[in-house]
């Protein structure tokens, strides 16, 4: 499929035809039947050689047998330990309320599966800990156990290319970041992200975004958060959204700004403009801004524009860059983040961009999110 704006939004849901799998493709059972997995693991699995999906579970079995039919998978089971106990299923994708993440990880990685871990991984950094050390057991080590946090975005080559970019130069020293993502709610209000119980509130939906953007552009852990604002709250502790301030090493200031609860006609005034996710790295030399980074599949655009013009030379990094990084054939984050999974497991090369997310980074952007609740005067998910 050509990678024009029609196929880049069609293709999560209508992907090319699918691929003969490979011998050894790794049988991913879904533990959920969640919204997101069609988009993020049935779709792109069906134009990977390396990835089958083999089963689904729900806790009511007839929604993952409704569930499977839909979607042409073989296997339905009723509640997760069935799957877990399946021999025939060598990882799972774990796509439930975030506050049942690290539960259900560390349940499979007990039962030897591997886990891709939609974000965040966990209610807070203690549970996002507890994951890392169960993969640190002499028994996981035996099993070679993976576990991925779903970060899609930051397998993406647009990603890359701006994170590259800013490594040699195109900004001169960084002084400041920031991360733009607000939307209306389209999930609605008495949706799991919105359910303290389960994990909810917008810092954990969209701030862990945020977070992982920030630290993956300027290689680096924040120092301290100077402010955070839950601008709105959905009920008690639940921020709609949070606007928060971090310092980060070497006098980078960052900043982000996270929402699902601003009202559509707020985006109709803006020309949409205000709905478009944005990062944004400066430095002393220039601006480089990615829009659309969460899913930049779909559009985006990298520019670098030079504080000022008058010093530009052919060779000069701080050149005037106005790109879009679609890779190739437009594939999406998920086929990226997948295919870096299936491949880790079987141990092959690591495929481009040559990335991985280990759990201790998880661990730290999960800190990287409590910490903003703590500044904020909210609870830490997963506090009684
Ligand atoms: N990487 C990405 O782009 C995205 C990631 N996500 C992440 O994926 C996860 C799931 O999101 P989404 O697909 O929207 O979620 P869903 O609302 O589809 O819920 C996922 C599953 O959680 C179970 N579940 C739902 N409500 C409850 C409840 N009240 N108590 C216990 N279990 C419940 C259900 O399992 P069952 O089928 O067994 O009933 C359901 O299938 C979240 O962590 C979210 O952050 C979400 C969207 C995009
Ligand atoms: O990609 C996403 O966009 C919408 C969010 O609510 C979701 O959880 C997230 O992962």
């Amino acid at each position: 499929m050509p990678p024009n704006i029609f196929s880049r939004i069609l293709w999560p849901d209508a992907p090319p035809a699918p691929v003969p799998k490979a011998a050894d493709a790794v049988r991913v059972g879904l533990l959920g039947a969640s919204r997101i997995s069609p988009r993020a693991v049935i779709g792109p699995a069906k134009a990977l050689a390396s990835v089958i999906v083999h089963g689904v579970a729900a806790r009511d079995g007839k929604k993952a047998e409704a569930f499977a039919k839909k979607h042409g998978i073989p296997k339905w089971y009723t509640g997760y330990e069935a799957m877990l106990n399946d021999p025939e299923i060598d990882a799972v994708y774990i796509a439930l309320p975030n506050g049942h993440h690290a539960e259900w990880t560390l349940k499979a990685i007990h039962a030897g599966k591997h886990v891709l871990l939609e974000k965040p991984s966990a209610s807070n950094a203690t549970e996002s800990a507890a994951i890392l050390a169960a993969t640190q057991t002499q028994d996981a080590k035996n099993a070679r156990i993976v576990v991925l946090e779903n970060f899609h975005n930051l397998f993406h080559p647009a990603l890359h290319r701006a994170r590259d970019l800013v490594r040699a130069g195109a900004v001169g020293n960084v002084h400041s970041a920031s991360v733009r993502l607000c939307f209306p709610n389209i999930f609605g209000k008495d949706d799991i992200r919105f359910d303290y119980a389960l994990g909810g509130g917008i810092n954990m939906d969209l701030g862990t975004y945020a977070c992982s953007a920030l630290r993956f552009m300027l290689d680096a852990e924040p120092l301290r958060v100077t402010s955070a604002t839950p601008t709105t709250l959905v009920r008690p502790d639940v921020d709609g959204e949070m606007a928060a301030t971090l310092d980060f090493p070497d006098g980078v200031a960052a900043s982000y700004v996270v929402s699902m609860v601003r009202p559509w006609i707020s985006f109709v005034c803006s020309g949409l403009e205000g709905m478009k996710p944005m990062l944004e790295i400066k430095g002393d030399k220039g601006t480089l801004s990615l829009s659309v980074f969460v899913l930049p599949q779909l559009l985006h655009k990298l520019t670098v524009v030079p504080t000022t013009t008058t010093t530009i030379t052919a060779d000069d990094a701080t050149q005037h860059v106005a790109e879009t990084v679609y890779g190739e054939g437009g594939n999406t984050t998920y086929w990226y983040s997948l295919r870096a999974f299936a491949a880790r497991i079987r141990g092959a090369e690591e495929p481009e961009p040559q990335y991985w997310i280990p759990l201790e980074w998880s661990v730290k952007n999960q800190r990287c999110v409590d910490m903003v609740y703590e500044k904020a005067g909210l609870r830490v998910r997963g506090e009684a």
